[in-house]
This record gives structure tokens, sequence and C-alpha cells, in this order.
């Protein structure tokens, strides 16, 4: 059984919070919890105001209301103590273009009291080979990688990942996931990532939120939200005629039974699709759409 969770285990809470630049109201009360060392993904589409809240929780930007913790402070008046407890991966690394990788690396490890190793660093991120080169030199991927070593450089207790694997190939997409996992399940680090990548949602993160129209509109585990787009599965087959046939069902097992009896054999086309994490994206966003009350679900506070 899961021991009870004390304060100490939320390491981001926010409560109500709201943004508004000018009179456009981006963030209409934002709650969120988010637990040590949990991978929590933020899904919303453009727009939607997933990097406005990340730089509220870094403390970059102010809140227009509600209150926020994050290590057991407001952001807004973290020290340096607190920063060196962050680790951040932002959008692109765009300074020091012509120092070297490593020497780069090294620069920032000396900004922290207990570094990572910077040569291992390089190794864990698949960057060795191009420890000598220039950072203007490296390719769109491998500055990515480069992002994420200064981000852990300094062995954050919390790391925001902002869109991290924009550019990255199959291969280092896996790397860096096995990465992601291995700093969560083996040194607790806590990562906040946000991402456009449903299945990268779905394979790192052991919750996820849905932001839209300044909302979280769902949060849960992925098979939660899942099981929450819609309880019915999808039934598609063939009819007699040829004409493909689809039917929603909560008892799919029942309607294949009885379209199996009536076909009296094998029923051409069959497949029972269940609902996906992108069902429940889709879903959550078009409703947002329609909504004009603007009524949070109920259950999108964070358990
Ligand atoms: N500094 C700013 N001044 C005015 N409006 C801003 C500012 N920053 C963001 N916005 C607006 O706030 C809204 C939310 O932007 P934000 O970048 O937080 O969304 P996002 O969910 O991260 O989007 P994306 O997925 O495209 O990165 C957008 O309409 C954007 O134009």
């Amino acid at each position: 059984m899961t021991p009870p969770r004390t304060p100490a285990d939320v390491v981001v809470e926010a409560r109500d919070v709201t943004m508004a630049y000018g009179d456009a109201d981006v963030l209409r009360g934002v709650d969120l919890d988010i637990h040590r060392g949990e991978v929590f993904a933020l899904l919303g589409p453009n727009g939607a105001g997933k990097t406005t809240t990340v730089e509220i929780l870094e403390g970059f930007r102010r809140r227009s209301g509600g209150e926020v913790r994050v290590l057991g402070a407001d952001p807004e008046r973290g020290d340096d103590a607190w920063r060196g407890r962050i680790g951040l991966v932002l959008q692109s690394w765009r300074d020091h273009p012509r120092w070297r990788v490593a020497e780069l690396l090294g620069h920032f490890a000396t900004y922290y009291p207990d570094p990572r190793d910077p040569t291992e660093l390089l190794a864990l991120v698949g960057l060795t080979g191009q420890a000598d080169r220039q950072v203007n030199r490296l390719s769109g991927g491998q500055r990515r990688r480069l992002d994420v070593a200064l981000g852990i450089v300094g062995r954050p207790e919390l790391l925001f990942l902002d869109e991290p694997t924009t550019g990255f190939d199959p291969e280092a997409r896996h790397e860096f996931h096995l990465l992601v996992e291995r700093l969560a399940r083996d040194e607790g680090v806590t990562v906040l990532l946000t991402t456009h990548d449903l299945a990268e949602a779905e394979r790192l993160a052991d919750r996820i939120a849905m932001l839209v129209g300044g909302r979280i509109r769902a949060c849960g585990t992925p098979a939660e939200l899942a099981r929450r787009a819609a309880a019915q599965a999808e039934v598609r087959w063939t009819a007699d005629d040829g004409t493909p046939r689809r039917e929603r069902s909560k008892d799919p097992s029942r309607l294949v039974w009885e379209l199996h009896r009536d076909a009296d054999g094998p029923i051409p086309g069959l497949e029972v699709r269940r609902p996906t994490l992108e069902d429940t994206y889709l879903h959550m966003v078009h409703r947002a759409a329609d909504d004009t009350d603007g009524t949070e679900d109920a259950k999108a506070r964070a358990a």
C-alpha cells in the first residue's frame, strides 16, 4: 500500500493561479500538485499557457493572482539557494555560441555546490564525441542534449523540461527518455515536462495534466485519462453488403458476441478500439472550445 503523502512530498503546489497579459486572460485558475519523484507532463494546444505556467513556477514571471509553492517557497521570492535546487531546460540555449561544449559545462558546474562530473555528464547525454566542439557548430538535436546537460549539472531536485525533445531523432529521443526515467527512478528527481508529443507524455509521465482554455481540464495517469475520454470502446466491422460499420459500446464483448451469432461465423474486418490518450486530448480541446460557461472539470485537481 502506498504510504500517505506528507507536505514534504508536494514539490509544486499551485492554487487558483491566474495570469493576464493586458486584458487577455491566459490562466484562469490553475491548480496543480506535483509530488516528489514524479514525472509530470503538462499538455495543451499552442497558446494554452504552458510556458506561462512553467515560467511562473520557475520564478521568471509574476502571476496576476493565486498561490504558488515550489520546493517550499514562493517562486517570486526564491533566493539563490532555492534556485540552485531547480534545473531548467528552456526552449534552447542561445548564449555562449563560441564556447566549447565541455568548457561550457565545466563553467556551469562551478555555479553549484555538488555538480555532476562534466565528463560523465557528456557521456550520459551522448555528447562525448562533441566535447571539443563549439556550441554554435552543434546540430539542433546535439544542442538540445547540451541544454539537458546544463539543466542537470547541478543535481536539481526539480527539473523543468520545456519541449525537451524537439528536433531529436528517434534514437536520441529514446536515449533521452531513458535518461529522464533514470533521473526520476534512481535519483528521485521530480520532473515537470511540457510537450506536444502525446506518445512521449504517455511513455514518460506518471501523471498528465491537460491545460486548455486557461484551466486544467483533466489530470491523472495516462491510463486514467484514456479511460475518461469515452467509457465506450468502438467496434468496427464490415457488414454483409461490404459497407464498413462502427458502433460505440460499453460492453464491446457482448456486441462482438451478438455480431458473431448473427453472422454465424467470423466477422469480417472486426476491430475493437479502446480510447487512447489522443482521444482524451482531442475531446478536452474540443469540449473546451465549446465550453461557454468555463466550468472546470471537477476532477481536474491533482489527487
Ligand atoms: N509576454 C507576453 N505578452 C503578451 N502575451 C503573451 C506573452 N507571453 C505569452 N503570451 C500569450 O499568452 C498565451 C499563452 O502563451 P504560452 O507561451 O504560455 O502558451 P504555450 O501553451 O506555451 O504555447 P506553445 O505550445 O505554442 O508553446 C498566448 O496567447 C501568447 O500569445
